[in-house]
């Protein structure tokens, strides 16, 4: 039997077909929907690309099925660990394929309030202090959201180095990104941001509040 046919006919459809998931993939607008489309693109080219023997296809969506598929499975994985973070405020381990390392000594200064910011920086051992409002930032803090999301990208405090020890560093031009493609990390920056916002903002009413109390004249002796 003369199976040419319908091989060209697997093709055409094949091709048809797969033409339609790659105009879906190319207009999805986060990551995962996306990489959810190229692995059907892949997996209908390749089972089309058999029957033609159209080798050079085969070939290149064998090799892309597991870098989509691979890709798939790291943003599934941020996504449950940012979660799991936004929920009970656990260790953010998931952000470190996106930093580089700096090692800090203690005096060292990581920028100055005022200063132009570009990153923010996950704390993984040493003791960091900010230094205008002496709060100590433990193993596992985030810091250096504000001068992203604030109007003027400038640092509100001056970070320092107390004891010697490790930060991640990330850009922000990698954030924007994680927070484009992961809604729940941009709600996890939220929270964060509007948490300090919010001390800070109580911080001040209290100092405010101790500065407007009336001083109680000390009774003269008789
Ligand atoms: N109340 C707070 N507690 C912990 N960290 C804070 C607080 N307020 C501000 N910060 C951090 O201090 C950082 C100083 O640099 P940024 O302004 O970039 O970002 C700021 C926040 O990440």
């Amino acid at each position: 039997m003369d199976t040419s046919h319908l091989a060209e006919h697997a093709g055409a459809a094949g091709s048809f077909f797969a033409s339609i998931f790659v105009v879906a993939t190319l207009s999805m607008r986060t990551m995962i929907p996306l990489r959810v489309f190229a692995i059907l693109t892949n997996i209908i080219l390749i089972a089309t690309a058999v029957p033609t023997h159209n080798y050079a296809t085969l070939i290149l969506h064998a090799v892309l099925l597991p870098v989509n598929t691979y890709r798939l499975h790291q943003m599934l994985q941020l996504v449950r660990n940012v979660k799991k973070s936004v929920n009970s405020d656990l260790s953010m381990d998931w952000l470190r394929p996106f930093t580089t390392e700096r090692k800090c000594t203690a005096g060292e200064v990581l920028f100055y309030k005022d200063e132009k910011a570009d990153s923010m920086f996950y704390i993984v051992s040493g003791r960091f202090r900010l230094v205008e409002s002496g709060i100590e930032l433990p193993v596992g803090a985030l810091v250096g959201e504000f001068g992203m999301l604030s109007p003027s990208n400038t640092r509100t405090q001056t970070l320092e180095c107390v004891e010697t020890g490790m930060v991640l560093s990330v850009t922000y031009d990698q954030v924007e990104q994680l927070y484009v493609q992961n809604p729940a990390f941009g709600f996890y920056l939220l929270r964060l941001f509007s948490a300090r916002l919010f001390e800070n903002i109580a911080t001040l009413e209290q100092r405010l509040a101790h500065h407007a109390t009336p001083q109680v004249a000390e009774p003269k002796p008789a």
